[in-house]
């Protein structure tokens, strides 16, 4: 029998530094997230940030909390119960850090009496440090633990029809109400060697201002690339003006190279440059988090209006949107009926 294992990122239990810890300890010791060297990953993880940062982490969660959990949780299972309900075929939620493990995930999908398991990572664009785990995380536990299960991923689904209809409509409907005359599309960072590292040919992805948009192979794994193309055609279905429209890169670590523009710096030149209405949407979460209640609708819009920027407004993640749950629901059906994944 066949089933689907939906998994995002995962949050801590609580938004408490003694439950931070321990989750941040998982997430950034994932060699895919930090990827240096074992010991050298130990000495930055556990004996630098560490030290200081599951408290500030713990006080921005608490800033976003929910009575019933983290947003990011609590989102993303409201959607795997919509998506249940609209299919016969089990449905199960996992986590790649945190207790909602993906072997806790997969072993549900097994009481069930599940042998053939597609494998939905909740990311639209590919990166190492977030599909990629994912994926391989997935796989050494189905290696462990459920030998005789088939697996098979869902690719990510950055330039999907369906998917980037959605999408541009939840935008179309949050810009409704808002005068705008600036729309930020707000990706989570990466590190730019994430970026060489992923690319398979080893000399397309430059990180110039041309590489991403010729054409080229590096691209099924070039996160910077998949960004640009989610942009562009939402700005096609929707006609939104070239001269309204810029990419930025939130969130990032010191001490290394990160995708540029950063987010921060753009909110503070959009506030200098006296916008009057700044619209930002994130479509590299599909559920709303941290990242997105946090960082871009509290902080963004302080640093952007006390630079001088007028209206600000952070357009929500797709969460639990009926015609997302549908999106989601078809392409499971596609690919229980006749094996057929989204293109
Ligand atoms: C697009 C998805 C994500 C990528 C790519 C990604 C890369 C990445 N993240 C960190 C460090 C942190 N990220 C944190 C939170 C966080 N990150 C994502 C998604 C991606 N990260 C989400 C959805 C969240 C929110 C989780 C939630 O519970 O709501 C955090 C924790 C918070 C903090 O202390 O700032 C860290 C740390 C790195 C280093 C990285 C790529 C190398
Ligand atoms: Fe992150
Ligand atoms: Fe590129």
């Amino acid at each position: 029998m066949k089933g689907v294992l939906l998994v995002n990122l995962g949050s801590p239990d609580s938004p408490t530094a003694k439950d931070v810890k321990p989750y941040l300890d998982e997430f950034l010791m994932d060699e895919r997230v930090i990827d240096v060297p074992n010991w050298l990953r130990n000495i930055i993880v556990r004996g630098i940030i560490l030290q200081t940062r599951p408290k500030k982490s713990a006080e921005a969660y608490q800033k976003i909390w929910w009575e019933e959990g983290s947003p990011l949780v609590v989102i993303s299972e409201r959607f795997t119960e919509k998506v249940q309900k609209q299919t016969k075929i089990p449905v199960a939620l996992g986590m790649r850090y945190g207790s909602m493990t993906i072997k806790k995930a997969l072993q549900e999908l097994i009481d069930k009496g599940v042998d053939e398991v597609l494998l939905v990572p909740l990311y639209p664009q590919y990166a190492m440090s977030s599909y990629e785990t994912v994926v391989v995380k997935t796989m050494q536990v189905q290696a462990a633990h459920f030998p005789n299960i088939k697996l098979t991923t869902l690719p990510a689904f950055y330039k999907n029809d369906e998917y980037i209809k959605v999408l541009s409509e939840s935008i179309a409907e949050g810009l409704k109400d808002f005068d705008y005359d600036h729309i930020l599309f707000s990706y989570h960072g990466i590190p730019e060697r994430h970026i060489r590292k992923s690319d398979p040919t080893k000399f397309h992805c430059k990180i110039d201002g041309k590489c991403c948009q010729t054409n080229s192979v590096a691209h099924t794994t070039c996160y910077r690339h998949q960004c640009f193309d989610t942009t562009e055609k939402v700005k096609a279905y929707l006609g939104l003006p070239d001269d309204k429209i810029s990419i930025s890169f939130q969130s990032r670590l010191p001490n290394d190279p990160w995708l540029k523009p950063f987010t921060d710096f753009e909110f503070e030149r959009f506030g200098k440059e006296g916008k009057k209405g700044l619209a930002v949407i994130t479509p590299a979460f599909v559920a709303d988090c941290l990242e997105t209640l946090e960082e871009i609708a509290m902080e963004g819009k302080e640093q952007f209006q006390q630079a001088g920027g007028g209206d600000y407004k952070h357009i929500p993640c797709l969460n639990d949107r009926d015609d997302w749950v549908a999106v989601v629901a078809k392409w499971i059906e596609d690919w229980h009926d006749n094996e057929s994944l989204p293109a």
